[in-house]
This record gives structure tokens, C-alpha cells and sequence, in this order.
């Protein structure tokens, strides 16, 4: 059990670091602390590690001082969904940095994955991996709770049908995970702009989000390229036909979370293919 505590102490440096008040905001909400940001905090000791209560999900690690890197995330979406544990163990052991699970709801896209009892099992199984989801759904606000008991990491959502994306980042930061914006291919970027700031990931979709295996969009890269101009220390990443064919595209573009489906888990080399596309990545990173 916590100690209930009705004032903690922030130093300075942690309240000019919005990924640190939203770890903060995560850590007091175990405190029991009601007002979260606007106590007169004392005894900063007594709050618990960062990474406590689910390993890798504490926002302070994204600061965004700190230099991007790049990360290859396997989409399970055209994996044996039957065999879903030993796919996801065999990509991680071959170099996985991630794994992106493909959340789809059969109404914000034509097609019907799994959620997040799925999510907790495989969490069960693979205890220490960072889980992103992708929340191709009509009301992510809806599924924020179970997702973060399930163990997922990074929530990744469409801001297209969220009429308040503000307030979803931050139920998203309340329940612990990081927050991610992912934007379709019709949506231009600068209409998620005022709310970057809020944001860990940028995923820019290279593909009508709903099936894996289908033709990377070229013509999105410009929105990449808007965003790492703007955004030097933003994780951008990018998915849907993204494998060492148009891998350069996309880290010449600047993206750094790759998210590849079809490419990495039908290869007959998964690890060539994983450590190949992120040598490219690195390569375009400054
Ligand atoms: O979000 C997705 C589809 O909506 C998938 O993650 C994406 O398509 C990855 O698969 P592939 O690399 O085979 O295109």
C-alpha cells in the first residue's frame, strides 16, 4: 500500500518537462492525490521508480531532449494470431525494439481484429516487451482503462473520429501509457498540430489503415518530412508497406519507429531483415 500524501514537492526541472508531469500525474494518482498538479509537494522520496508499476511505460524516458532513435516494430496483423505468443517471442528474439498491435473495431475500419483480453494474455506471456497498440476504433476513449490493465505500453490512436483529442492523451497519460496520434492518409498533418505538444509518437499511416500487405504511399512522406523539420526530437513513425524496399523512403523522410507487417514476419530471415531496415534508419538519423 501507498501512503496517502496531500502535498509532494516538484523540483524546477520537472515542472518545465510535460512528459515528467504526466509521470508525475501517474505516480500521484497512486498517492490518492485528488488536484493532481497544483499541490505543494514535500517529499519526493517517498513516490515510487518510474518503472514500478509497468516496465518502459514511464513518459519521462521520451523526453523529448532526449536524442530519437530507431526502432523496428513488428506488426503482428498477418501472423499466425493463433500461435500469437510464439510470433511475437520469435520477432522479438530475432531483434524486435517493439510490437505493434493492430486494434481494429470492424466500424473505424472494414475489418475485426482482437482487443484487449487478447492483449492481456499475450502480456501474460511476454512480460518485459513494449507493447504499442494501434486503436484503429471508433472511441479509443472507450478502451483506455482495459488496455492499460492489459500491460500495453504506448496507445497509439486516430485523432479522425475523437472529437476531444485532448482529453484523451491525457486519460491516456493518467492510465500510465504513453500517448501516440496516428493520422490516415487523408488527414493532413497540420491538423493535429496544436496537439503535438501532448503527444510521445506521431504515426503517420502509408496505407488506408484496415489490412496488412498492401502498397506503400509514397505520397505521404511529405507530412514525415514536415514533421521531423518541425519536431527534431519527435518519434515519427510510420506504417503500412514499409519493408527494405521503401525503408529508405521513409528514414530519408525522417521517420524513426518503423512499423512493418508482411515484410519482417513472412521473411525467411527475420533478423536480417529487422537489423537491415534499422542500419537504414540509423543511417539518416543525425
Ligand atoms: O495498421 C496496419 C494496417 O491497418 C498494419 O500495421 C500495416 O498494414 C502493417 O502491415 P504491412 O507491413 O503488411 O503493410
Amino acid at each position: 500500500m501507498y501512503p496517502i500524501v496531500s502535498a509532494i514537492h516538484v523540483s524546477t526541472s520537472a515542472v518545465l518537462c510535460r512528459p515528467r508531469l504526466a509521470c508525475l500525474r501517474f505516480k500521484t494518482s497512486k498517492f490518492r492525490a485528488s488536484a493532481p498538479l497544483n499541490l505543494t509537494l514535500t517529499d519526493t522520496t517517498a513516490l515510487p521508480p518510474c518503472q514500478e508499476a509497468r516496465p518502459n511505460s514511464c513518459a519521462c524516458k521520451n523526453a523529448r531532449n532526449m536524442p530519437i532513435q530507431a526502432k523496428i516494430g513488428p506488426s503482428i496483423l498477418n501472423a499466425d494470431l493463433a500461435n500469437l505468443a510464439a510470433e511475437s517471442q520469435k520477432l522479438l528474439d530475432n531483434g524486435a525494439d517493439y510490437l505493434h498491435l493492430d486494434v481494429m473495431d470492424g466500424t473505424f475500419v472494414p475489418n475485426l481484429t482482437f482487443g484487449h483480453p487478447m492483449v492481456k494474455c499475450l502480456r501474460n506471456n511476454i512480460k518485459e516487451a513494449f507493447f504499442e497498440t494501434h486503436m484503429m476504433v471508433q472511441n479509443p476513449e472507450q478502451w483506455i482503462a482495459p488496455m492499460a490493465d492489459a500491460g500495453v505500453n504506448l496507445y497509439t490512436f486516430h485523432v479522425e473520429p475523437v472529437d476531444d483529442v485532448s482529453k484523451v492523451s491525457r486519460l491516456i497519460q493518467e492510465a500510465g501509457m504513453k500517448v501516440g496520434l496516428a493520422i490516415k492518409p487523408g488527414t493532413k498533418v497540420q491538423e493535429i498540430e496544436k496537439y503535438i505538444d501532448v503527444a510521445d509518437l506521431v504515426l503517420v499511416m502509408t496505407v488506408e489503415p484496415g489490412f496488412g500487405g498492401q502498397s506503400f504511399m509514397a505520397d505521404m512522406m511529405p507530412k514525415v518530412e514536415w514533421l521531423r523539420t518541425n519536431y527534431p526530437n519527435l518519434d515519427i513513425e510510420v506504417d503500412g508497406g514499409v519493408g527494405p524496399k521503401t525503408i529508405d523512403c521513409c528514414a530519408k523522410a525522417g521517420a524513426n519507429w518503423i512499423v512493418s507487417g508482411t515484410a519482417v514476419v513472412g521473411a525467411a530471415d527475420q533478423r536480417q531483415v529487422i537489423g537491415d531496415m534499422r542500419d537504414v534508419v540509423k543511417r539518416y538519423l543525425k
